[in-house]
């Protein structure tokens, strides 16, 4: 899906998940949270619950047009984040209407493998997404194993992480945020690492939450920031809030479904209080 981000609400999103815990149904539920009116326009649909991801069905890029279409004819929409896009025509199809229509900051969320392991942008769209999409953005937020892909290179030290990120920045995105959630260190402290537009970088170190209800962290850490951005908040106000409320929303747990469960969206993080 790609989200859009709206005043006082916002954003466009890219694929369901209708069990509710990760995808567009994460990103509401963290849009709903941050107190911003949430707008959508879906790109494909998947069957899928804690287990993992068992159907997937892309959208027809003519009614992804009809979507952003209308969209941008009636809501003021300031800020909007990708999520899983599924193929090379519809991260295409998206890169275009995004260009046409100008619909604020845009945080590209380059889901490409959900937890249980169901891939949800093939091997080709991974250029277009280069080509197309990543110039156009604000911010990208990559895991390491997409970041890996994005680059073309393992990804081990912090020094890799860095120069991943610079590599990933000159592709033309303003902002590079790479998360950590796949490398925990010897202390099972999880460490994500942003690249600024202005050359500033800064490590958020968290510890790790001894748990398997993972499911939908990506998700609600760019949903969170893309919120705040539609605000008007500044990413470098933003980005130590949007680490803990992913943190609590991870450590809060819920018990829902056999599997990777998902977060609990219900904790109280806010800009103006925690
Ligand atoms: N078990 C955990 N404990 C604490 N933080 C975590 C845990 N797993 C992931 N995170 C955090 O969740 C956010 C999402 O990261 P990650 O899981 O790498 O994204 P994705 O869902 O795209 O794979 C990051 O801020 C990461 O540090
Ligand atoms: C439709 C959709 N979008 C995104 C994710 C990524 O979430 P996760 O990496 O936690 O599985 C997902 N599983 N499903």
């Amino acid at each position: 899906m790609f989200f859009l981000s709206y005043f006082g609400g916002n954003h466009v999103r890219s694929t369901t998940s209708y069990y509710g815990g990760a995808g567009i149904n994460a990103d509401l539920k963290t849009f709903h949270n941050q107190q911003v009116y949430a707008a959508t326009i879906v790109v494909g649909l998947t069957a899928q619950n804690t287990y993992g991801v068992q159907d997937q069905y892309a959208i027809p890029t003519s009614f992804i047009s009809e979507q952003f279409k209308s969209i941008a004819n009636d809501l003021n929409i300031k800020a909007a984040k990708t999520g899983a896009l599924l193929d090379a025509k519809r991260v295409h199809i998206v890169a275009k209407e995004w260009q046409q229509y100008e619909l604020g900051k845009l945080v590209i969320d380059p889901v490409m493998v959900a937890k249980g392991g169901a891939h949800l942008l093939s091997d080709e769209a991974i250029l277009t997404m280069i080509n197309e999409l990543i110039p156009q953005a604000y911010l990208i937020t990559p895991n390491l194993p997409e970041a890996q892909v994005l680059v073309n290179q393992t990804i081990k030290t912090d020094n890799d992480v860095q120069q991943a990120a610079k590599k990933i920045q000159k592709m033309g995105v303003r902002n590079v945020l790479i998360k950590g959630g796949h490398r925990s260190n010897s202390e099972n402290n999880y460490a994500d690492y942003i690249l600024y537009e202005d050359g500033s970088f800064k490590w958020f170190v968290m510890p790790g939450v001894d748990t398997n209800r993972t499911h939908g962290t990506g998700d609600t850490l760019s949903a969170f920031i893309t919120a705040n951005l539609a605000k008007g908040y500044d990413l470098k106000m933003i980005m130590p809030q949007a680490k803990k409320f992913t943190y609590e929303a991870i450590r809060q747990t819920i018990n829902v479904g056999h599997g990777h469960g998902p977060l609990n969206h219900w904790v109280e993080i806010t800009m103006e209080r925690d």
